[in-house]
């Protein structure tokens, strides 16, 4: 099975960025893709809610979606938006960030809203609030393919290996992490984090990644780590797409989770344990 990553440098425009993806999934179809995957925020990259206000839509009628799920089933392919920024209808405004799988004859068939908000202060100068403009989800999903089982993450998610190791022991064979990671931490966790997760839960880890600095941001120009990768089920890097946008592929074969898993068992080995004194 053929999958492609594309990597972006999504702007704050979602009809700029739609032009972009659709290109890019053409290309990828034309390489031979089954399976396409794209960025976190696909459609957005915006440090301004007020802008998201005025250029996101709810999912039932967000145009991006809709030209998405007609190019799939146009080129006959798998596609995984590792997400799309949409409004809810929660009355504090808030944004969800969605994860949309779309089967080859377009139709939606899961979906999956980050579960970790990203609050963190990377530096002094460099702090993020997601929660401020986001809702998180409270539900892991796994979703069928023809190709395998695929669970679903989203970019922060990947720093907290339970919500793998859940989604594996459900019957996972491939887990997605888009991303938008920040260049700070990219740099120092990204490859660590991606291949631990591989290991931990013997599974495909596809992790298609913004990259590069985004325009149009207020407070400052947003820079992400890019790097999309492939890391097989025994941690082996197959793939690094490093930092310039573009498509990259890599050939998966599923046999080689159950000969990851049957080499170090571990996803059948968990015991219960007491807390540690002191934490009840
Ligand atoms: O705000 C948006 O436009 C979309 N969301 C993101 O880009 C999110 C929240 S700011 N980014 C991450 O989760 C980076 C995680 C990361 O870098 C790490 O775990 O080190």
């Amino acid at each position: 099975m053929r999958a492609a990553l594309l990597q972006m440098t999504s702007s704050d425009d979602p009809g700029e960025n739609l032009i972009t993806v659709k290109a890019m999934l053409a290309e990828a179809a034309a390489g031979g893709a089954e399976f396409v995957l794209t960025p976190e925020v696909t459609n957005c990259v915006s440090t301004s809610r007020r802008h998201q206000q005025a250029v996101l839509h709810h999912e039932e009628d967000d145009p991006t979606l809709a030209a998405l799920q007609i190019a799939a089933a146009k080129h006959g392919v798998w596609l995984l938006l590792g997400s799309l920024a949409v409004k809810t209808h929660d009355s504090d405004g808030r944004f969800a960030n969605r994860q949309f799988l779309i089967s080859p004859q377009g139709e939606i068939t899961a979906r999956y809203d980050k579960i970790h908000m990203f609050d963190v202060d990377v530096t002094p100068e460099e702090t993020y609030r997601e929660s401020d403009g986001y809702r998180p989800g409270d539900r892991a999903v796994l979703a069928e393919t023809s190709f395998g089982r695929v669970g679903m993450s989203i970019c922060y998610d990947v720093r907290f290996g339970h919500l793998h190791r859940a989604l594996a022991k459900a019957g996972a064979d491939i887990l997605t992490v888009p991303a938008a990671f920040s260049h700070v931490t990219g740099a120092a966790h990204w490859y660590t984090l991606l291949r631990a997760r591989a290991i931990e839960t013997g599974c495909y880890i596809l992790a298609p990644a913004q990259t590069g600095k985004h325009s149009a941001c207020v407070g400052g120009c947003r820079q992400t780590y890019g790097h999309s990768l492939v890391v097989a089920p025994w941690g082996e890097v197959l793939s690094d797409a490093g930092i310039d946008p573009g498509v990259s592929y890599v050939d998966l074969d599923v046999k080689k989770v159950s000969e990851a898993r049957r080499r170090i068992p571990a996803l059948t080995h968990d015991r219960k344990f007491d807390e540690p004194d002191g934490r009840k």
